[in-house]
């Protein structure tokens, strides 16, 4: 299996996102998390963008110690004096100067001929080799340079001893077979092409850049530039995590690995996304809170089966304990049933379809069905209590000026539903004081409680009511996304307990409700 060495510039291409901006401290951690990752090479700043970025690069530099640390520099002496400077400490320095190459950035970028680039790069890259003996060189928007040009450049740079030359597509212009394409051209036109490692360093613009970061690997590319989770510059660049676990899952097809750790791949997403503040899109590939969920009854019941059926890879591979079946509105009886039995509940068949078609209108309301909401929704149902009355509608008219109405329809006793109407000192009062009409009962409300059982803005409520009559007490609990909803269902549920109980009202149940 060939080696492909990882050049990680989170935090230099990576820090180029707009908005990002990491000090030295957070620098470091990343750094730190990088080389647990096992990168081989880590591009820690541009030294000469500041006197802070010199700082943190010098910092890293100290810290790290299994990692080659590069700084990255123009193609002049201040700019290598700043990396020289900047990289005293690191165990295994190395510099990386680069140079716009393509026609657009020659003219209207550096107004330089062909001759000026090529003599500018050749002093720099002499100049710095004698003080590194570790050198990078990078053509600058090389996807969109001349052939014959890019080769004159990558012939001069290996002459000068640059160890490794990177061929950036640096406005991620390219299509993977253009890009491979490249690859080849240098490995069969340039001279002693074999004494550098050529390396693939995309970015995303058009969404190719994992592509073509493996489409250069195809074509002999050594080493591939991305950063964690592909962030960068406007759309970013290549996701390192996308291509390792690219060439993990279809080893037999690339024949080449990287020697990461992938199951630290999790964890060191996370700590850049945090650290960043740049959020991770939940369907993002191999990292996204998605990639390893499945919400559809089909491929759930497939999961459940048979792990394979619709993954490719393993979350325990990036480092997450497991795939999550997400219940939702998808979601079929299988998934549904696998959940209770982990809540501990075994129902029968017929238990197991009325808690089915109650959670199908529950996640008819919700974008996801949490634990909690299930187990409220099961322990609700379990209670056997005829239901003399039900809760069909509600109305509820409230304004902060004026007095609250509420209007109720409830299956009762009687074939016809009953309709009754209401006024209160407030929303809940009114549909109380609606429901009493309706049922022609008279009870006291004794407790009234509320409580959000699930997280976020469409979390249920859980409304906890006691009521009684005469002696005869009895509790209630409603469940709905809307409060008021519960309000009334839990009103209704003490109230139907509360007459089977005075059928069978003897003085001495008084004491448990
Ligand atoms: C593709 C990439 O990601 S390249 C890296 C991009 N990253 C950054 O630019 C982040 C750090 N940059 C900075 O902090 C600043 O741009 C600095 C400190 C490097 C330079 O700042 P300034 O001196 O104010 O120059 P400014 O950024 O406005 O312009 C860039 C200058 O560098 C020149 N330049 C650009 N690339 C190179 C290069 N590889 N080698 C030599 N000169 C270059 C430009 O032609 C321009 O020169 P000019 O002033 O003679 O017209
Ligand atoms: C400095 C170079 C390697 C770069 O970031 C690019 O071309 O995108």
């Amino acid at each position: 299996m060939r080696k492909i060495y990882v050049f990680d510039t989170t935090l230099r291409d990576g820090e180029q996102s707009p908005g990002v901006n990491l000090n030295t401290r957070e620098k470091v951690e990343i750094a730190y998390q990088l080389e647990k990752l096992g990168i081989d090479r880590m591009e820690a700043g541009f030294p000469a963008a500041s006197p802070g970025d010199l700082a943190s690069v010098n910092a890293v530099a100290r810290a790290v110690k299994n990692v080659t640390v590069i700084g990255l520099s123009r193609s002049r002496e201040t700019d290598i004096d700043a990396v020289k400077e900047a990289l005293q400490g690191a165990q295994d320095p190395c510099i990386h100067i680069f140079l716009a190459t393509s026609p657009i950035h020659r003219q209207h970028k550096l107004r330089m001929d062909k001759a000026q680039v090529l003599e500018t790069a050749q002093s720099a890259i002499r100049y710095a080799k004698k003080y590194f003996p570790k050198l990078e060189f990078s053509l600058e928007d090389a996807g969109r340079t001349e052939y014959d040009f890019m080769a004159e450049m990558v012939g001069m740079a290996i002459r000068e001893g640059a160890n490794v030359v990177n061929i950036p597509d640096t406005v991620g212009y390219l299509n993977p077979s253009e890009y491979g394409a490249i690859f080849k051209y240098l490995k069969e036109n340039v001279p002693d092409i074999e004494r550098v490692q050529l390396s693939a360093h995309c970015h995303n613009d058009l969404g190719m850049a994992t592509a073509n970061t493996l489409a250069a690997i195809q074509n002999g590319a050594d080493q591939i530039e991305g950063t964690i989770n592909g962030i960068g510059e406007r759309a970013g660049n290549t996701a390192i995590e996308e291509v390792a676990l690219a060439l993990e899952t279809r080893a037999e097809f690339f024949g080449a690995k990287t020697s990461l750790t992938l199951s630290e791949i999790s964890r060191t997403s996370r700590l850049v996304s945090k650290l960043t503040g740049m959020v991770v899109p939940g369907n993002k590939a191999i990292v996204g809170a998605n990639a390893f969920a499945h919400e559809s009854g089909i491929h759930q019941d497939g999961m459940l089966k048979e792990k394979t059926t619709y993954e490719i890879m393993t979350p325990e591979t990036i480092g997450l304990k497991e795939s999550k079946l997400v219940l939702g509105k998808h979601s079929g009886r299988h998934a549904f049933r696998d959940k209770l039995s982990d809540l501990g509940y075994d129902l029968s068949e017929e238990e197991l379809n009325t808690a089915f078609s109650r959670f199908k209108d529950l996640a008819d309301k919700k974008k996801e069905v949490s634990d909690e909401d299930i187990l409220a929704l099961i322990e609700e149902k379990l209670i056997d209590t005829p239901e003399v009355f039900r809760l069909q509608t509600i109305y509820v008219t409230y304004g902060n000026k004026a007095v609250p109405t509420a209007k109720v329809i409830i299956d009762g006793p009687e074939a016809e539903p009953i309709v009754a109407e209401a006024e209160g000192n407030g929303s809940v009062d009114a549909i109380y004081n609606a429901i009493d009409k309706a049922t022609g009962e008279e009870v006291t409300l004794g407790d009234y409680s509320i409580k959000s059982v699930s997280r976020g803005k469409d979390a249920q409520g859980e409304v906890h009511v006691v009521l009684s009559q005469g002696e005869v007490a009895a509790q209630g609990r409603g469940l709905s996304t809307d409060i008021l909803e519960a309000s009334a269902r839990a009103y209704i549920d003490a109230l139907n307990k509360l007459l089977e109980k005075r059928k069978t009202y003897t003085k001495r149940d008084h004491a448990s409700i």
